[in-house]
């Protein structure tokens, strides 16, 4: 029975003596590592963590003392330490453990998480409020280097040091982002004081001063003492100082006494404070060390040799097709470029930064600005391609809505994991994209159905003069052969895949195959659907669907976006204002945040499956399943 399997409770580890710490972390990073080999997960981060959580949790009386995460993904450990190890196994699956601090796991978890930049304004907001109700707990947030170039920590920065509030900011910097951090932000965290210039400098200046006659000794010791007061006006603490925050650091992040020490002095101070901490990521597993891009989000491996399982003979993913046509674009159009909010190897740009570095910008975890400077550089003759999660471009709604389309800009914004991405769960899941996006006068919206759409979505934005949106989803592609040649799609054309005379689906995107599925399994029974691809959400087809529902009546749409606002609600619309008599189904998600699962599961519970749509329809037409016999 190792120290880990005994913890219920933080109090448990407040009392250890630095050997049983030390076998503790030891513990920590061997169930990390097993347990997410099986599982997959954000393992580097986590590692990485390791002795701050521990001191975190021996230093503040949590729950009490509040922590809050930024991202949260690598909160783990804080798991495992606060009752969850026996759960710790079901992490990120359907009815399992949250992959991120959730407040209906745990009291130790103060502030759901998942989405970055968020820690230091919701630790103010706690700060705020224990003071409005005569609290004396302290709070801290725990953000990273890379959720720091996110702009809404500074507007958590910048209020905080005004308000001069009792809070805590643990910075982890551990100089990632999923990849390499970027940004001035970044350069000036690592500032290294000893670059080049500085130590050429350092020594021109030592061999004059002491070769001035009479008093070339005390100059040389009066420019050393100079030189120190530089150097502290020079650190990161200078940008935290001029927030208004006591800025302590940088300290070793896997230094459990210097951790302890510092985190209690800084426990007993008035007012903001920062405390720099510099952490290795993936520290005290090889493979993570070596590669911490590739294990920040892992599917799962070989925890022996850090070989990450790869199923044999799996189609592309979508993204990979998206990266690859992308960069065989721009190679034929220079005013192409790509645009990622630190989700460089996530959005499948990799080779087109290796390739076109001059035309590639990663603007760190970004997305309004990122938005905004694409409609800067396509005000100027250039074709932004913003290649972006769908569920972190909701950050830049309103940079969408204003920069964009309003002025009707030709701005790309390529949507991956569109749909259920599963295992990330509710923060992830790319499942509002319809509804936020398709009332924005101005864009265009279309929604491929395989992967060969997809590259024809990709030439249709780059043919269209104004804001166009497609989107796709996380994981494998059909494994079609792609096209030679790739010719931009009519904007506005659905397409018709199979006859039926009972009724038809109109389906968008991925619900296409799932669609077509039903409809084969109806056909057995008796029911004749008919089956149409909307290709675009916005605009729509609008001959072919009123043509259609106007031929068999009854119109099942199927979407995976929640039902308020999606493609359903569209078609409604232009049944109301068309005055079609029409029977309408709207197959699409429920108005709940849909949890975590594999994307079949989370499918077929939400029946949006064939088999569901099958159910759906059946039903609807008040047939019983008929067995096979008839
Ligand atoms: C708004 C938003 N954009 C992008 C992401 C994807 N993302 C998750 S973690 C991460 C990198 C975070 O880096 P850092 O804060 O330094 O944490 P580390 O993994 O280095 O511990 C990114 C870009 C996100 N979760 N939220
Ligand atoms: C924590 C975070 O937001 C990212 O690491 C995200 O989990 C990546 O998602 P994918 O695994 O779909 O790339
Ligand atoms: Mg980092």
């Amino acid at each position: 029975m190792s120290l880990l399997d005994t913890l219920t409770s933080p109090a448990q580890i407040r009392n250890l003596n630095p050997a049983e710490l030390e076998e503790l972390a030891a513990d920590i990073r061997r169930e990390l590592v097993d347990t997410v080999a099986v599982t997959g997960g954000h393992l580097a981060s986590n590692l990485g963590v390791v002795e701050l959580t521990l001191a975190l949790h021996r230093v503040f009386d949590t729950p009490r003392d509040r922590i809050v995460w930024d991202v949260g993904h690598q909160a783990y450990t804080h798991k495992l330490l606060t009752g969850r190890r026996e759960r710790f196994c079901s992490l990120r699956q359907a009815d399992g453990l949250s992959g991120f601090p959730k407040r209906e796991e745990s009291e130790f978890d103060c502030f759901d998480v998942g989405h970055a930049s968020t820690s230091i304004s919701a630790a103010l907001g706690l700060a705020c409020a224990r003071d409005a109700m005569g609290g004396d707990e302290k709070v801290v947030a725990v953000i990273g280097d890379g959720s720091l170039t996110g702009g809404l920590a500074f507007e958590g920065l910048n209020q905080a040091g005004h308000l001069k509030k009792d809070l805590i900011v643990v910075l982890n910097d551990n100089e990632m982002s999923i990849s390499p951090n970027v940004g001035a932000i970044s350069s000036f965290l690592s500032r290294k004081m000893t670059s080049d210039l500085f130590v050429r400098f350092k020594k021109e200046t030592q061999n004059l001063l002491t070769h001035l006659p009479g008093f070339g000794r005390e100059l040389v010791n009066l420019a050393r003492r100079a030189e120190d007061s530089l150097k502290g006006f020079l650190t990161p603490g200078m940008l935290f100082e001029a927030f208004g925050f006591d800025y302590v650091g940088p300290i070793d992040g896997h230094n459990l006494t210097e951790l302890e020490e510092t985190l209690t002095n800084v426990s007993r101070l008035k007012g903001p404070s920062l405390v720099h901490v510099v952490t290795r990521k993936g520290k005290g597993y090889a493979p993570a060390e070596a590669n911490p891009s590739l294990f920040h989000g892992v599917g799962p491996f070989d925890a022996a040799s850090g070989e990450v399982h790869k199923p044999p003979g799996a189609p592309p993913s979508y993204t990979s097709i998206f990266g690859r046509t992308l960069v065989e674009m721009a190679e034929a159009d220079s005013r192409l470029i790509a645009i990622t909010a630190a989700m460089i190897e996530g959005t499948g740009l990799q080779d087109f930064a290796k390739r076109l570095p001059e035309r590639f910008y990663d603007v760190g975890i970004a997305e309004q600005h990122a938005v905004t400077f694409a409609a800067g550089l396509a005000c100027h003759g250039q074709r932004p391609v913003v290649a972006i999660y769908s569920t972190f471009l909701q950050r830049a709604y309103d940079n969408v809505l204003h920069d964009v389309c309003l002025q009707n800009l030709p701005v790309i914004f390529a949507m991956d994991r569109g749909g259920l991405v599963g295992a990330d769960g509710p923060t992830h899941h790319g499942v509002f994209d319809y509804s936020y996006l398709r009332h924005i006068p101005n864009l265009t919206f279309m929604v491929p159905r395989d992967e060969v759409q997809l590259c024809r979505a990709l030439a249709t934005g780059l043919a269209h003069g104004g804001p166009f949106a497609f989107r796709y989803p996380r994981g494998e592609s059909q494994g079609l052969k792609l096209p030679e040649e790739i010719s931009p799609a009519p904007i506005g054309q659905g397409e018709k895949l199979r006859e039926g005379k009972d009724g038809v689906f109109f389906a968008l995107g991925t619900m296409v195959g799932e669609a077509l599925e039903a409809a084969e399994e109806l056909t057995k029974e008796g029911i004749e659907m008919a089956v149409v691809d909307a290709c675009f959400l916005k605009p729509l087809d609008r001959t072919l669907l009123l043509a259609e529902a106007q031929r068999t009546g009854f119109v099942v749409t199927c979407e995976e976006n929640v039902l308020q606002g999606g493609f359903g609600s569209a078609v409604l619309e232009l049944f109301e204002e068309t005055a079609v008599e029409a029977r309408v189904l709207r197959v699409g998600l429920p108005d709940v945040f849909v949890d975590q699962g594999t994307q079949k599961e989370l499918r077929a519970r939400h029946d949006i499956d064939a088999p569901g749509i099958t159910r759906r329809v059946r039903a609807a037409l008040g047939r019983p399943r008929q067995s096979a016999a008839g």
